[in-house]
C-alpha cells in the first residue's frame, strides 16, 4: 500500500452479515443498534437459520429501504425483523413495503426516550399494516417469533423450539436446586 494511501476506515459501514441464502432479514436503523439486534442472529445461529444482518434507515437512506423491502420476498426472505431507537419507522414503513411479516424490536438508544417514544411508534400502526412489536430491547424474543412463523412449515424449527423451552424450564429448575441447597425457604 502506498505510504498516501487513505487510512482504512476504522469501523466498516454497513455491516453485513449474509448467509447463503437466508430466510430471515435483520435490520437495524443504526450501527448504534447492533449489540441489541445480535440477540437476534445469535439465536438464529442457535436454531441453524440462514439469515442476513445489515443496517437500513428510513430516515437516513429511504431509497434502500424501498429496495430493501420491495425486493425482499423475492429474494427467498419469509420474515423480517426490524430494529431501531428513538422516533422508529423502520419497521412501519418496511411494512407498508412488503406483505411479509414484519416484527419491530423497539430500542432504547441515547436518542429515545427510556424506548417508550420507539415501542409506541411500532405498536401504533393504522389498521391494515401490522408491525409484530415484541418489547423494548427485546430482539430474542423477535427471534423466537420469527422462528414460530417459519416453524409452521417447518417441523425442525417446531422440535427446535421445543428443545429451548425446555432449556429454559431446565434452567429454572437448575437454579431452585441450588437455592434450596443454600437453604433457602420456599414457605
Ligand atoms: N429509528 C431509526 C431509524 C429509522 O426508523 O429508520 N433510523 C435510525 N434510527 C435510530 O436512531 C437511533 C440513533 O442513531 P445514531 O446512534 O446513529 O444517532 C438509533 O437507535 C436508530 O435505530
Amino acid at each position: 500500500m502506498s505510504p498516501n494511501a487513505p487510512a482504512t476506515p476504522a469501523t466498516p459501514s454497513p455491516v453485513e452479515e449474509t448467509r447463503d441464502n437466508p430466510i430471515v432479514g435483520i435490520i437495524m436503523g443504526s450501527q448504534s443498534d447492533i449489540k441489541v439486534m445480535m440477540a437476534a442472529a445469535e439465536l438464529f445461529r442457535q436454531f441453524n437459520i440462514p439469515h442476513e444482518f445489515t443496517l437500513v434507515s428510513a430516515h437516513r437512506t429511504p431509497h434502500r429501504l424501498i429496495d430493501y423491502a420491495e425486493s425482499a420476498r423475492k429474494r427467498g426472505l419469509r420474515v423480517l425483523i426490524a430494529g431501531g431507537g428513538g422516533a422508529a419507522h423502520l419497521p412501519g414503513m418496511v411494512a407498508a413495503f412488503t406483505t411479509l411479516p414484519v416484527i419491530g424490536v423497539p430500542i432504547n438508544s441515547s436518542t429515545s426516550i427510556r424506548g417508550l417514544d420507539s415501542v409506541l411508534s411500532m405498536l401504533q400502526m393504522p389498521a391494515g399494516v401490522p408491525v409484530a412489536t415484541v418489547a423494548i430491547d427485546g430482539a430474542t424474543n423477535a427471534a423466537i417469533l420469527a422462528t414460530q412463523i417459519l416453524g409452521l412449515t417447518n417441523a425442525r424449527l417446531v422440535d427446535a423450539l421445543e428443545k429451548y423451552r425446555t432449556s429454559l424450564k431446565d434452567k429454572v429448575m437448575r437454579t431452585i436446586d441450588e437455592l434450596r441447597k443454600g437453604g433457602f425457604n420456599e414457605e
